[in-house]
């Protein structure tokens, strides 16, 4: 966070001294049968924050924990946002909240990792908590509104959410109401009724009122209580009741500004000039207050304020910080605009300059902005870059940014490179050029003889360092393109710039070449960069950039034949990612890592678990990369058990996702596609896509296409003609003799053996048995298994022909021990024409159960839409239209009990 932690937001409202008590409304959320969410939404002054207050006094002291956060606009930044919520959690229950903090403290886990975690430590809270959100209305960011409904959803069944909002939030009511989970209050329920009126406007306002007064206010504010209260305050020492009341009407905004108007009026003008000046803060205290209106006193108004019920709301015990009561400000702030126009800027340049004294940029900034004082801004802004950077508060810093003039920031070096970074960092490279293209004229302009002419630069550290750092954006931005000279020359231009302890440059600056490296299949290149860059990082702290690069170490060393090696990387990256500040992310990919290797080595059952650990990590982290990699993982565990069609799907699922990444590990996925359709025998199909790639035997190789030309291949050995076998034959000595010259001996493996079918397709028993053994030879120590086995009955008759000879028998028997496990057929399911996939079996045996569509989707960890599909497709197979009939008829086909052993 930029600027200390407002311990004010995380303070219970104090109760306020007179207020009408409302049973009918305490006594509804006391019965309430521990609902999870406790939902108060009503229109501006309602009184939900003063029924709120009201009850969390009664459930405290029945022993209940209260956290109370109190929402501003600021919060819409998921990094300010979350650290809130975490801390109004924590100073109700310090037990809570420990790995939570730490993973906001590393700043570098998506937020939904942060959700995971608290809900994992709420889970274990000790007792009941309620955590309140109020003013939640002002939470327009659907990241931060996600978030809530995640948390919402998956709420431990000891906590209680409680919202008060002026609109209904975005949070998935209807299914907490039909589930019985939901309690709420609302406008109908919150207003005065006549009695309640009557209570108020006599005991609390002091007013002697006729009954007759007190039914024709009541009916004309609609029991809106803060209309009551303004039309109790114009009354106050007026005789002619009957009179005012007639003069308004209705609960909408004319009656609020016709009756602040009324309340103003009555004010002496100290008074009236102190609420009109001090309306551009959305916090009070005396001190600012005096910095604001430049006069002394500003303390002992805002008590005497508080005292004569002027809608200022106290925001802590010590009487320190108020703000005023929305409704009443939002008055104060139209009428300021209307009668002094020409102040509200030098208000708010006061307001930010006692801000920037006092240690909050934040607020600083945010009133610079409002005063339109933008240079001021800019400097303000350019120098908390660092830590926002740090903070991973590129909302929030787009958000300034985007509120400066373009002019300005143009200008402005740093400031236009630190926009670069927080474009970039969510992938978008619009604009990013011109920015850098600026950034190194001015770089040009000032060589030399220090900054020049028009640039304005207010932290010179940062100008120093911004070659380095416009090279490395240069160089990500070659990257995304596929330039990967652009790539070399500017990352070995950051890395020739960074400075020696500059460790998260030289580090960022290393992985880039070691990319570039592993684009051009330079494996051992690009595993030398790798370990340097990750020292760097380490060095530098950057934890999620280290365990990424852990990640990438593993998948240079597959293909590079060294399983055991990136098993090993993934393992140390899991024990890095499960240290309570290791990003999720990493966790999940990790686990992905390791379902493929091992399934490689043919332990499908260790396989299947790292993809549930990994799926359950990337479901609760809604992380779209993992996705991919997971989607394509589980498509080829899929095939293996027999579930084509979900297979295919799950495949055109990871193409949807990954339309733009540009590392090497994403380009198969066509690929893979096309080897399944080659081993469904779909040989059309496989064609087609062969087309669609422009694929020939005569293509130039590169590495990045290596695995379609060795894919091609594949299909012309499938086509079984003379020229297809000799032209596959040609590919398939080219393709070896790259791989080996590349030391890629993973993909030497997978070549020989196309190698050896090709031999006895084409009638050379011996060279076939040569060209095996060699990828035997290759292959044992590293436990290779189903880069034979997925070949089939052709190479399961090779094998059997090397065995005679003798060649590595224990190997060969385990391979061949693995052919047959796969060849045997899966339980026929009688009386269904289309058999159902493991997948749909799962999702059948669920639908037999009392759980709704949503929770089953939950405990799949699918979304609803997916479990949809699974359930029409489920229906269509078994000829029904219900989940009923799909039940019964199930029943009837024993599949449900066949499967669920
Ligand atoms: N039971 C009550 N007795 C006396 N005064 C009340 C009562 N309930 C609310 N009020 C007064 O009415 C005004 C509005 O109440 P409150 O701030 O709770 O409304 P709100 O619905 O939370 O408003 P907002 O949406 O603007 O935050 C306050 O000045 C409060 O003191």
């Amino acid at each position: 966070m930029t600027g200390p932690l407002l311990e004010t937001k995380l303070h219970v409202p104090r109760r306020r001294r007179a207020l009408v008590p409302r049973p009918r409304l305490s006594d509804r959320l006391a019965r309430a049968d521990d609902p999870a969410l406790v939902l108060v939404s009503a229109p501006a002054g309602f009184g939900k924050t003063t029924l709120l207050t009201e009850w969390l006094a009664a459930a405290a002291a029945e022993g209940r924990t209260v956290a109370w956060l109190s929402l501003d606009e600021r919060d819409n930044d998921p990094a300010v946002f979350w650290p809130y919520l975490v801390a109004a959690l924590r100073s109700a229950v310090p037990e809570v909240g420990a790995g939570a903090l730490a993973l906001l403290e590393s700043r570098q886990s998506s937020t939904d990792a942060v959700v995971a975690t608290l809900l994992s430590e709420l889970s274990a809270a000790p007792g009941e908590v309620v955590l309140v959100l109020d003013d939640y209305h002002v939470i327009e960011s659907a990241q931060v509104q996600e978030g809530v409904a995640f948390l919402l959803e998956h709420l431990p069944p000891l906590i209680r959410l409680v919202v008060a909002t002026r609109v209904d939030p975005a949070l998935p009511l209807a299914r907490l109401r039909a589930r019985g989970e939901l309690v709420e209050i609302r406008a109908a329920d919150l207003r005065f009724s006549q009695d309640e009126a009557a209570a108020y406007l006599g005991d609390v306002m002091g007013l002697a009122l006729t009954a007759d007064d007190v039914a024709a206010l009541d009916g004309r504010t609609e029991g809106w209580i803060a209309a009551l209260q303004l039309a109790a305050l114009s009354l106050q020492g007026r005789d002619d009741v009957s009179g005012f009341v007639a003069t308004f009407a209705g609960d909408d905004r004319f009656v609020v500004d016709y009756l602040v108007e009324e309340v103003l009026g009555r004010q002496p003008d100290a008074v009236r000039s102190f609420l009109l000046e001090t309306s551009v803060l959305s916090r009070l205290s005396g001190p600012l207050c005096d910095a604001v209106t430049g006069r002394d006193g500003g303390r002992a108004m805002l008590e005497a304020l508080e005292r004569g019920n002027l809608f200022l709301v106290p925001l802590d015990d010590r009487r320190r910080w108020y703000r005023y009561h929305h409704l009443f400000g939002d008055v104060l702030r139209a009428r300021l605009m209307d009668e002094h126009p020409g102040s509200i800027a030098v208000l708010h340049a006061r307001a930010s300059d006692w801000y920037e004294r006092h240690g909050d940029p934040a607020e600083a900034i945010s009133h610079a902005l409002a005063a339109a004082d933008f240079e001021r801004a800019a400097d303000l802004v350019e120098r908390q870059l660092p830590s926002l950077r740090k903070q991973r508060r590129e909302t929030t810093l787009r958000s300034w940014l985007d509120a400066i003039p373009d002019a300005l920031l143009r200008v402005r070096p740093v400031l236009d490179v630190g926009y670069v970074g927080a474009l970039m960092s969510v992938g978008d490279v619009d604009g990013v050029e011109d920015r850098l293209r600026d950034a190194e004229r001015w770089l040009e302009a000032s060589a030399g003889d220090g900054p020049a002419g028009a640039m304005v630069v207010v932290d010179d550290e940062a100008f120093r360092r911004l070659p380095t750092e416009v090279a490395m954006y240069r160089a990500a931005l070659a990257l995304v393109r596929g330039d990967v000279a652009g790539t070399r020359t500017h990352a070995g231009r950051a890395l020739e710039l960074a400075e020696a302890d500059d460790h998260l440059g030289r580090g960022a600056a290393a992985c880039l070449l070691g990319l570039a490296s592993w684009t051009t299949g330079d494996l051992v290149g690009a595993h030398r960069w790798y370990v340097d860059g990750l020292a760097s990082l380490e060095r530098a702290g950057h934890r999620s950039d280290v365990l990424g690069g852990t990640i990438t170490l593993a998948d240079i060393r597959i293909p590079q034949g060294r399983l055991h090696e990136a098993m090993r990387h993934f393992e140390r990256g899991l024990a890095l990612a499960s240290d309570p500040a290791g990003p999720v992310r990493g966790a999940a990919d990790m686990h992905v890592g390791l379902s493929e290797l091992f399934r490689e080595r043919d332990d499908l059952d260790a396989a299947r678990r790292h993809l549930t650990i990994s799926q359950e990590l990337g479901e609760h982290a809604g992380l779209p990369q993992n996705r991919y990699r997971w989607r394509v993982a589980t498509a080829r565990l899929r095939l293996i058990d027999g579930d084509h069609a979900e297979a295919l799907e799950l495949l055109a699922q990871a193409e949807r996702v990954h339309t733009t990444d540009f590392s090497p590990e994403v380009r198969p996925v066509p690929a893979v596609r096309a080897r399944m359709l080659l081993q469904l025998g779909r040989l059309d199909d496989a064609h087609a896509w062969v087309r669609e790639r422009g694929l020939t035997p005569d293509d130039e190789l590169s590495y990045l296409r290596e695995f379609e030309h060795v894919t091609l291949a594949r299909v012309l050995l499938a086509e079984q003609s003379e020229p297809s076998l000799n032209a596959a034959t040609r590919l398939l000595e080219r393709l070896l003799r790259a791989a080996e010259d590349g030391g890629r001996a993973g993909t030497v493996v997978e070549v020989l053996v196309l190698r050896a079918l090709a031999a006895r397709a084409g009638g050379d028993l011996p060279a076939a048995l040569d060209f095996l053994r060699r990828a035997l030879d290759l292959a044992e120590p590293e436990g290779y298994v189903r880069v034979f086995v997925d070949e089939g009955p052709p190479m399961a008759a090779l094998l059997a022909a090397a065995l005679q000879r003798g060649s590595a028998p224990g190997y060969v028997r385990r391979l061949l021990a693995a052919v047959r496990a796969t060849s045997v057929p899966r339980p026929r399911q009688q009386g269904v024409v289309d058999p159902l996939s493991a997948r749909e079996l799962e999702v059948l045996r669920l639908l037999g159960t009392h759980l709704d569509g949503p929770e089953i989707a939950r405990r799949l960890f699918v979304s609803v839409n997916t479990l949809r599909t699974h359930t029409r497709n489920i229906y269509a197979k078994l000829g029904v239209n219900g989940r009923g009939a799909a039940v019964r008829r199930a029943a009837e086909l024993h599949l449900v009990e066949a499967h669920d052993r």
